[in-house]
């Protein structure tokens, strides 16, 4: 039976990557893959995925209402699918996770997701909290700290580099706006950022 996987981890840790080597092997095997990424992550512009590597893909873009299954029932009309991959998964519906759950185990596709696990506050995503409640397989990819540890979290910063600690939840962005540290550089620069946003210390 088919699986629905969620390959989770901080910035920077080379989701995209992973993702689009994974399709690589899919498609040089003689497979077909169809990919998606969210519509209002448009870093790279609106439906492609890109990696920091510089590799890319053309994706279909999902809004909070596109139904998923549909597209892919859809999509089945006209050619084979061996293997749907996802971008950006944190930004999935729990409607939409559920959807992916039946294509694996209605339709016997493996479905491949890629997210973050948490924001820039360390609170899951909705899109996460879904996979993580649901995948078959959790897979944690890994990125680095500064200080060498594993980095898990993501922290929000400013022009000037200071941590945001207030904010929604969705600001799309790249190294410019968010560092990857471990938990314990996170939460000592999120506390610092706090202190400077009431006027106390000035951050580290
Ligand atoms: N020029 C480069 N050469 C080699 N590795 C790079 C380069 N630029 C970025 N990287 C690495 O690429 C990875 C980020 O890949 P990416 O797939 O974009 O991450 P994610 O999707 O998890 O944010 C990081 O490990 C980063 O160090
Ligand atoms: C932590 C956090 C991230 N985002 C956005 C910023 C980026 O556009 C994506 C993640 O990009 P990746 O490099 O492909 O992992 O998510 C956000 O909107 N809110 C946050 O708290
Ligand atoms: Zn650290």
């Amino acid at each position: 039976m088919a699986k629905l996987y969620f390959y989770y981890a901080a910035m920077n840790a080379g989701k995209s990557t992973t993702l689009l080597q994974a399709d690589f092997n899919y498609r040089e095997r003689g497979m077909e893959t169809m990919l998606w990424t969210a519509a209002h992550d448009d870093r790279a512009g609106v439906g492609r995925i890109a990696s920091r590597l510089d590799i890319g893909a053309a994706a279909r873009v999902y809004r909070p209402k596109t139904r998923l299954m549909d597209a892919v029932l859809d999509e089945l009309k006209s050619r084979q699918l061996h293997c749907v991959l996802v971008d950006e998964a944190q930004f999935l519906t729990r409607e939409q996770v559920l959807e992916l759950c039946r294509l694996a185990d209605e339709r016997n596709i493996p479905v491949l997701c890629y997210g973050l696990r948490t924001d820039f506050l360390g609170q899951l995503f909705p899109g996460s909290a879904a996979l993580l409640a649901l995948a078959d397989a959790l897979i944690e990819l890994k990125a680095v700290c500064e200080c060498g540890r594993k980095a898990t979290m993501n922290l929000r910063v400013d022009a000037a580099g200071r941590a945001v600690a207030a904010g929604a939840q969705t600001e799309i962005g790249g190294n410019d706006r968010y560092v990857a540290l471990c938990r314990r550089h996170f939460f000592e620069r999120l506390r610092a950022g706090e202190a400077g946003s009431m006027g106390g210390d000035e951050p580290a």
